[in-house]
């Protein structure tokens, strides 16, 4: 793909103050998104994924979380490329949801109870795009409709309550589409939901962006849902991106070893009910992932790491290129094979 990123993290580091200590949630990430392309976040809890979705948002908490360096070169629907770095508060509000849209786990964060579905599409447009109230309501109903809500124009009218959580995810992302944004973040989009409707929310998105061109991160600590869904993959640990390359790539042959590890705790189809049969569980990666208020010197994945050397306990491993477009951050990439 040669056309210009939508969306180009730089070195970017997060940090949080607590307790009068910093720690680094995201600690000097690099990642590119081009339009039409879906990169997914993976990690375990904690390790970086939702600070970095909300710092390219700026939606940390003030004063708790900030964002202490990199750049984050957004290419919106102008055409312009702006850091959001350094954007201004009210440059940002522009941005967000009319440029950037958003889905998050619970669809509620995103929704006012108090309002109806139809209302509140229709006020972002109103807002954004300058549609008159009557206009307004009826692009809300069309994109109801083409989220798969049957029944469109009764369901505009009712209330986020009203709807079961997959319909209510359904409303978020049209709202989150409504102004025909260039990149979608979604974090955790289909985690609160059953696999039924996990599968369709996904396949939903999944031709909206196609449809659209639109860039995607994804943010997920599921694989399966990865491989569904993503071109590539971003691997974080401890606020790091360790592994990054093209999905069918880095699950087929990763290069670090915590890959390889949540590869092997990851419940493959067929084998649940196998397991249940035969009472094996999944091999969990051993060891606990580390208090980033205490990291130890060097690689952070040391200490559970089965290939795990002198040297890595000495220096952070750069990120090695496996290839053009594969990269890891172990110094042993190259004995690696799963
Ligand atoms: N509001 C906050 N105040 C202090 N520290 C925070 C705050 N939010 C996040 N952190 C720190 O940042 C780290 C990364 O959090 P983040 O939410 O990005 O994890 P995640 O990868 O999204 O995990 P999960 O899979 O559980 O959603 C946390 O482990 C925590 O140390
Ligand atoms: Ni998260």
């Amino acid at each position: 793909m040669t056309s210009e990123p939508i969306l180009e993290i730089s070195n970017l580091r997060t940090v949080f103050r607590v307790r009068g200590r910093e720690i680094a949630a995201v600690n000097g990430i690099d990642l590119v998104i081009r339009p039409g392309e879906t990169v997914a976040l993976v990690g375990e809890s904690g390790s970086g994924k939702s600070v970095t979705s909300l710092s390219v948002m700026r939606l940390l908490a003030r004063r708790i979380g900030v964002i202490d360096n990199g750049s984050i070169r957004f290419r919106g629907k102008d055409g312009k490329t702006k850091d959001l770095v350094t954007l201004g508060e009210e440059e940002m509000r522009q941005i967000r949801g009319n440029d950037i849209g958003m889905v998050f786990q619970e669809p509620m964060t995103s929704l006012n109870p108090v309002y109806t579905i139809g209302d509140q599409i229709s006020e972002s447009l109103r807002v954004h795009r300058r549609l008159g109230r009557r206009e307004g309501v009826e692009a809300a109903v069309g994109l109801l409709d083409k989220v798969g809500i049957p029944d469109a124009r009764r369901r505009a009218g009712q209330y986020p309550h009203e709807l079961s959580g997959g319909m209510r995810q359904r409303a978020t992302i049209a709202m989150a589409l409504a102004c025909d944004p260039t990149l979608l973040i979604a974090d955790e989009p289909t985690t609160a939901l059953d696999v039924t409707i996990q599968a369709q929310i996904l396949d939903l998105m999944q031709a909206l962006q196609r449809e659209r061109g639109m860039g995607m991160l994804f943010v997920t600590h599921n694989l399966g849902v990865v491989a569904e869904i993503a071109n590539r993959v971003a691997v974080m640990y401890a606020g790091r991106i360790v592994e990054t390359g093209p999905v069918a790539e880095v699950f087929k042959a990763p290069r670090h070893p915590y890959t390889m590890g949540l590869l092997k705790s990851m419940p493959r189809l067929g084998t649940a009910s196998e397991m249940k049969r035969t009472g094996a569980k999944l091999p969990a990666i051993p060891g606990m992932v580390p208090s980033l208020a205490d990291l130890p010197a060097g690689c952070a994945f040391a200490p559970r790491c089965a290939f795990a050397r002198d040297a890595c306990r000495q220096a952070m491993p750069a990120l090695s290129p496996v290839n053009d477009h594969h990269g890891s951050r172990c110094i042993r990439w190259q004995e690696i094979s799963a």
